[in-house]
């Protein structure tokens, strides 16, 4: 480093569960991190919404501000860490319009209001980073839009949602109580503020969206994709899962095929022996399939405040090294215009669950009504009851507006009782 470089400022803007680890670990490593950048990192001022709330000690009282404006004007880097839409969207803008380099690790923004974003970054030459906002420590998002933006990337399945992860591993392992892995998930600091953004598979659509638009180099927003959370999945779903050599995983599915873009994120049946499986606590793994690379796996810790840290910190790395030495990051690619797919076009397994009168003739019933759909049956599991019996059936693939019809026409019949769960197969041949 040069002894007259000029010191890059960072801002802070947010300092809960990773603001403060940012901030600790910026001043931890403030020399290791001016070697690598070339010039000094320097604190310029952390923004909260509250300055006289009692901190951690590695943040120092005096650089916090209750000003954003003035902070954001005297920065060259600002680092996004409070979440929300507002005033995290208009902080970023006039950081972006200003010339600055954004790191942000808000996904929830990035998802619904990107595009406004990135066009800001791209007018005034300035870098915009987010490797935070999928995945937490996992370097997922440079890999999809730096590493393999020379091939053609046709798949992303992924667990990239560490609370509801957490959450199904503690119900499947420990037998352990909904609410209460909850609770323990936000006090770990694994889930957002709002945790039904978690529950409710939000944040994983979110990060599937984003992961979605860097893969096939076109727009994708919050709106395009399918979500369902894990709210309704029943400790019966679960062992029924366990019974048949399955775990529920909260999955997001990222297609490309020829018809366009498929985007889903929903409970999902993983076998045992599938590396997906074998995910577990916060943490989240991501597979990529590309044409010419083959299957990628990345995998790591998905949440928490100091591994997500970990991902800031290399962006603030990169965005400093261009302040101090030149260069750019990349900018936004969004060429392609392929169609983005309804839920009903997806086409995948399923694992119907039901409770069917325990009389000669049901199964051959039930049997039909999928055959009406074309809907293939690749196997049947009976678990007796007291007057009735449980069945699950395992499909072929098939496209999901055809297994909705069937299920309709299940709940019709007087050969079932009730359609307990319906949920959907990876990662089985
Ligand atoms: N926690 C995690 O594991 C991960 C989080 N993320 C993302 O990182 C971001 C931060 O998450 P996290 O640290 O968990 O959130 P926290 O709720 O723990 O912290 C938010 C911080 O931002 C400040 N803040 C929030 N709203 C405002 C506002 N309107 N004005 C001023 N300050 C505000 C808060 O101030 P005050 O302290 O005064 O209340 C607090 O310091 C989110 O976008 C989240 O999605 C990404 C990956 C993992
Ligand atoms: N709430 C999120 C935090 C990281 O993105 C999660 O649980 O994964
Ligand atoms: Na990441």
């Amino acid at each position: 480093m040069s002894p007259t470089s000029a010191p890059v400022k960072i801002a802070v803007l947010g300092c809960g569960t990773v603001g403060t680890q940012v901030v600790r670990l910026l001043l931890e490593q403030a020399s290791d991190l001016a070697a690598r950048v070339g010039a000094p990192v320097e604190l310029s001022g952390i923004y909260v919404r509250d300055t006289t709330t009692p901190r951690d000690a590695a943040v120092p009282v005096d650089a916090l501000t209750s000003d954003a404006q003035a902070l954001v004007d005297s920065s060259d880097v600002v680092v996004e860490v409070m979440g929300g839409i507002e005033p995290a969207r208009t902080l970023i803008l006039r950081a972006l319009e200003r010339g600055s380099a954004v790191v942000t690790a808000n996904k929830a923004l990035l998802a619904q209001g990107g595009a406004e974003l990135y066009e800001a970054a791209d007018a005034a030459g300035a870098d915009l980073y987010y490797e935070a906002a999928v995945a937490g420590a996992i370097p997922i998002v440079r890999p999809v839009r730096e590493s393999l933006a020379g091939d053609r990337v046709t798949r992303i399945l992924g667990v990239v949602n560490g609370t509801t992860n957490y959450v199904l591993d503690e119900m499947t392992t420990k037998g352990l109580d909904y609410d209460a892995v909850v609770a323990e998930a936000q006090r770990l600091g694994y889930a957002e503020a709002d945790p039904t953004a978690d529950v409710g598979g939000h944040d994983a659509a979110a990060k599937a969206a984003i992961l979605a638009s860097l893969a096939f180099h076109q727009r994708v927003g919050i709106d395009d994709v399918y979500c369902e959370g894990i709210t309704a999945v029943t400790a019966d779903d679960i062992a029924a899962a366990t019974e048949t050599g399955r775990v529920i995983k909260l999955l997001a599915v990222a297609e490309q095929t020829d018809a366009g873009v498929s985007v889903r994120v929903h409970p999902t049946l993983v076998p045992r022996d599938h590396p997906l499986a074998g995910v577990r606590g916060a943490f989240n793994a991501v597979f990529v399939e590309a044409e010419a690379a083959g299957e990628l796996m990345f995998y790591g810790q998905g949440a928490g405040g100091v591994p997500t840290a970990s991902a800031v910190l290399g962006d603030i790395v990169s965005v400093a090294r261009h302040k101090a030495g030149g260069g750019k990051g990349p900018r936004e690619s969004n060429y392609a215009r392929l169609e983005v797919l309804p839920m009903s076009a997806a086409m995948t397994r399923y694992a119907v669950r039901m409770s069917v009168p325990d009389r000669p003739g049901v199964l051959a019933a039930v049997a039909t009504i999928f055959a009406s759909h074309g809907v293939g049956i690749e196997s049947v599991r009976q678990m007796p009851g007291k007057g009735h019996a449980g069945l699950i059936l395992s499909t072929h693939r098939a496209r999901e507006s055809a297994l909705s019809a069937t299920v309709e026409d299940l709940r019709s019949t007087d050969a079932v009782n009730e359609v307990w769960s319906v949920l959907r197969i990876e990662g089985e041949l």
